[in-house]
């Protein structure tokens, strides 16, 4: 008899983080989760699942380590034997990456090479799936973008994300290491960080039409993404690492709408004209402003058999909803987590 197999993910606590986790012990897995210390607070996304004696400390585990903090690390994977890693941890904020360019390097580029160090030394290598980005192409000359597209980055984060790659391919053709990137365009849900454009909108939009709040501000909102569901990409990444081969894949809808679009979609849904509680500020412009960028996910259609299956408008009105609901239930949380978030 098999054994049920197991998986460590880094940034479990994230959006994607908590959808594979949910998705992995779905499938029968044991489940480890890296955390860092200063994340104890923020495990919201998780805590469905600490609830349930069935699975915390049965088939879902965490452990404190950080992405530079090797030898912890290391003792994980000695400790778990893993099949699979699932490598989602780094600082993804595209405009944070500005004004800490060497803590967005530090981990989201070298976190990511010591982790592939770890591995090459591990008697029993499992299956690593890294989360690469869309960023990485930064201005392409070609729309869409395929898996042989040139990278050329212009922010921090894509640099940071680029070399990440890279590195990924390199020890899987050096090293051998079953290593695979998913070059995955925006996904978003309800767990999405509020900081990141599309949440900051639905968030806004519901505390709009509740009475609550009066406008939102923007940077630049003419700026292009091919926006899918997060629960949709976490399915291909799972796909990835059961092929017989470790290959790249682009994840993304192939579908490209402006930020406009999605305001539009998001304050529809509410009944209202976006237009009317819309400011930008150049606080929230980038430095860089990477202006268009649209996935090619034919690959991963043909070899994987995976499809984005959520519309931008069904997953800007799932969004409101969400918040809707969450701010009726704790008006003074969501307001005050308005008023904190700052720069993004
Ligand atoms: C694939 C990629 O996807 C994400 O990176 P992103 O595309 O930068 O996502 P975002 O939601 O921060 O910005 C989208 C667009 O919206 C513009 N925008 C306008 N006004 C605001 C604004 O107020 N806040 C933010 N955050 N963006 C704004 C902003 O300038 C940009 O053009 C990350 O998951 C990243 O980790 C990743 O890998």
């Amino acid at each position: 008899m098999t054994s049920a197999p197991s998986a460590v993910i880094t940034g479990i606590t994230g959006q994607d983080g908590s959808y594979l986790t949910e998705l992995l012990l779905e499938k029968g897995y044991t489940v480890h989760g890296l955390v860092r210390r200063s994340s104890t607070t923020q495990r919201t996304r998780l805590d469905h699942l600490f609830h349930n004696h069935e699975i915390y400390n049965k088939r879902l585990f965490l452990h404190y380590a950080d992405l530079d903090d090797t030898t912890t690390i290391r003792r994980v994977f000695v400790r778990t034997e893993p099949d699979e890693v699932y490598h989602l941890a780094g600082q993804s904020h595209v405009g944070a990456s500005f004004e800490i360019p060497e803590t967005t390097c530090q981990f989201t580029a070298m976190g990511t090479l010591k982790l592939l160090e770890i591995l090459r030394d591990l008697n029993k290598r499992p299956r690593l799936l890294h989360i690469s980005s869309s960023e990485v192409f930064g201005r392409p000359d070609k729309a869409p973008q395929t898996e042989a597209t040139p990278m050329r980055p212009v922010t921090p984060y894509g640099i940071a994300k680029a070399f990440a790659t890279q590195m990924v391919s390199l020890y899987r053709e050096s090293f051998g290491l079953f290593a695979c990137n998913a070059i995955c365009y925006n996904h978003e849900s309800p767990r999405r960080g509020e900081s990141f454009v599309t949440r900051k909108i639905t968030r806004a939009a519901a505390a709009i039409s509740l009475g609550q709040e009066d406008h939102v501000t923007l940077g630049s909102i003419d700026a292009q993404r091919d926006w899918g569901f997060a629960p949709d990409y976490v399915k291909a990444m799972w796909l990835m690492l059961q092929e017989s081969e470790a290959d790249d894949f682009i994840l993304a809808t192939g579908t490209v709408n402006r930020v406009e679009d999605f305001l539009a979609a998001a304050f529809d849904a509410v009944h209202l004209d976006w237009r009317d509680y819309v400011r930008q500020d150049q606080a929230f412009m980038r430095p860089s402003e990477v202006q268009r960028l649209v996935g090619d996910p034919s690959k991963a259609k043909r070899v994987l058999g995976w499809s984005a299956q959520t519309t931008l408008p069904e997953l800007a009105a799932r969004m409101v909803e969400h918040d809707l609901k969450v701010l009726r239930s704790q008006p003074e949380q969501v307001a005050s987590t308005a008023k904190s978030n700052g720069k993004s």
